[in-house]
């Protein structure tokens, strides 16, 4: 059975403080089209559960086309670390790491999603080579981002990046016990985006 990890895209989902609202409407009625209804989508990239594509963060970056679709697909392994402050070499020594391309971090530090955190326990940019070495190639948290709200340098998604980590935010993890899954979280064919809403689901090996 797929357990889906995936926030609602739905009206007053939180984006991130000064961001583009999301918004679903019929803009053309089945009664006035005699047809069909037609919906509109409007969002942020970095709304609800979604990757980060490099250009986000780097303007010479990859695209979200160009990312390829096995960084978001196949085995990974969920570790919980309710509690930590941050995310750094301390936080993870506990944890196996063992033969994990994909690693998704359980924190619970987003209690309420129906409102944008105050405060999110940042990953350490030193832990990216770490995880590297470990043979980590995509990183997932149940939290809108890997840097501090208030960074604007975002160490942590450059050292990622350097380091060939892909990045996943804000999966729904409150209900996902620490093991082994299968993972789907594929981005949108968009072309040139800097990130992507993401369906993402977890199925029990
Ligand atoms: N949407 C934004 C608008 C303004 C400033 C930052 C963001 C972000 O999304 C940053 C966050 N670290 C992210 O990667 O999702
Ligand atoms: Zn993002
Ligand atoms: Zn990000």
């Amino acid at each position: 059975m797929w357990i889906d990890i995936s926030q609602r895209l739905e009206e007053g989902i939180p984006s991130w403080p000064g961001d583009t609202p999301f918004s679903y409407g019929v803009v053309c009625t089945k009664e006035e089209s005699g047809s069909v209804n037609v919906g509109q989508i409007t969002m942020s990239a970095h709304t609800g559960t979604h990757i980060d594509a490099p250009f986000h963060f780097d303007s010479q970056g990859k695209r979200v086309i160009q990312l390829e679709v096995d960084r978001y697909t196949g085995p990974a392994r969920v570790i919980h670390l309710p509690g930590v402050r941050r995310i750094d070499r301390e936080a993870l020594k506990k944890a196996d790491l063992d033969g994990v391309s994909k690693l998704l971090i359980r924190t619970d530090a987003w209690t309420d999603r129906r409102s944008f955190p105050r405060w999110i326990p940042p990953v350490e940019p030193e832990v990216a080579p770490f995880l590297a070495e470990k043979g980590i190639r995509l990183i997932g948290l149940d939290v809108p981002s890997v840097d501090p709200l208030d960074s604007k340098e975002l160490p942590a998604h450059h050292a990622l990046a350097r380091s060939d980590i892909h990045i996943l935010e804000g999966a729904v993890l409150d209900r996902v016990k620490a093991g082994n899954y299968e993972l789907i979280a594929l981005p949108l064919p968009l072309t040139d985006a800097d990130g992507s809403p993401v369906r993402a689901v977890l199925r029990p090996l």
